[in-house]
């Protein structure tokens, strides 16, 4: 169980958002984070992620407060999925998969059968076995995108945490891979919480979902958030409206 417990996050001693009571991620779920703009869905992640921008309160994950874990012991647990080009331009894509078996290796982190089996298996389900000797820097956005939800995989976590893992996709890819990601979620037993912009596949695909809304962060099922009339609140337009099916459009 990933646990946010009375979590006020933003930067400084300026409060962007907070949790509206404590509330716990399962593992075999697929949270969607949603939220207008700059109403806090990255700054929520990157606080269960990496503690960063929590005012007060607690990341717990399995019974344990996230400053208590070391650095490798996180990394066993939970794999962040950010889109910034942060790492070594110069890396393969194959290198930087099996940089993400680090946390299992031995002290000369030294890549096994099994690292190699995983890393091929996973480059397979995610399409990505064509790139594995391409260099990072000649990656377009959408490939880069799939190779680093791949490198989450690789790196075999209960929990998985994603900042808008569609954003550069076409629309195939985006329904296949977020269709992908729950049965890898269902099959693995393993939490993947995202921040989307994406509200129809959201609403159609996650089983929960939490809303940012005017400094409140709250989680909710499906079923509770599509018959409450918070979605209309939350993206007021004369061209759409939300109900117990879903969203529609006027156009
Ligand atoms: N480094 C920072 N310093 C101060 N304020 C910041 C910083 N980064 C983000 N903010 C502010 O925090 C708020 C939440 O930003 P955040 O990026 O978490 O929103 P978001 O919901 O992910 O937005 P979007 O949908 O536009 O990506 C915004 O008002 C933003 O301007």
């Amino acid at each position: 169980m990933l646990v946010a417990q009375d979590l006020h996050i933003g930067y400084g001693s300026c409060e962007v958002a907070r949790t509206v009571g404590d509330f716990a991620f399962a593992k075999a779920n697929l949270t969607a984070i949603i939220g207008g703009n700059g109403m806090g869905k990255s700054t929520f992640l990157r606080a269960l992620a990496y503690g960063n921008h929590k005012i007060s309160g607690n990341v717990i994950l399995d019974n344990k407060l996230r400053q208590n874990y070391s650095d490798v012991e996180w990394s066993r647990k939970v794999a962040v999925v950010i889109t910034q080009r942060e790492f070594s331009h110069h890396l393969t894509v194959k290198e930087l998969l099996e940089l993400s078996r680090i946390p299992y290796s031995n002290f000369m982190a030294k890549i096994s059968e099994v690292d190699n089996e995983i890393i091929q298996k996973i480059s397979t389900d995610f399409q990505i076995s064509t790139l594995l000797d391409r260099r990072l820097h000649s990656l377009s956005d959408g490939q880069l995108q799939r190779v680093l939800i791949a490198r989450a995989l690789v790196q075999d976590t209960d929990f998985i945490l994603m900042d808008e893992p569609t954003s550069h996709l076409d629309l195939n890819f985006k329904i296949d891979l977020l269709h992908q990601l729950k049965e890898v979620c269902l099959t693995n037993k393993k939490g993947i919480i995202f921040c989307t912009h994406e509200l129809e596949m959201a609403l159609h695909l996650a089983n929960e979902l939490v809303t940012i809304h005017k400094g409140s962060i709250v989680k909710h099922t499906r079923q509770e958030l599509l018959s409450s009339n918070l979605l209309n609140k939350m993206f007021p337009s004369s061209k759409l409206n939300f109900d117990e099916n879903g969203v529609s459009y006027k156009w």
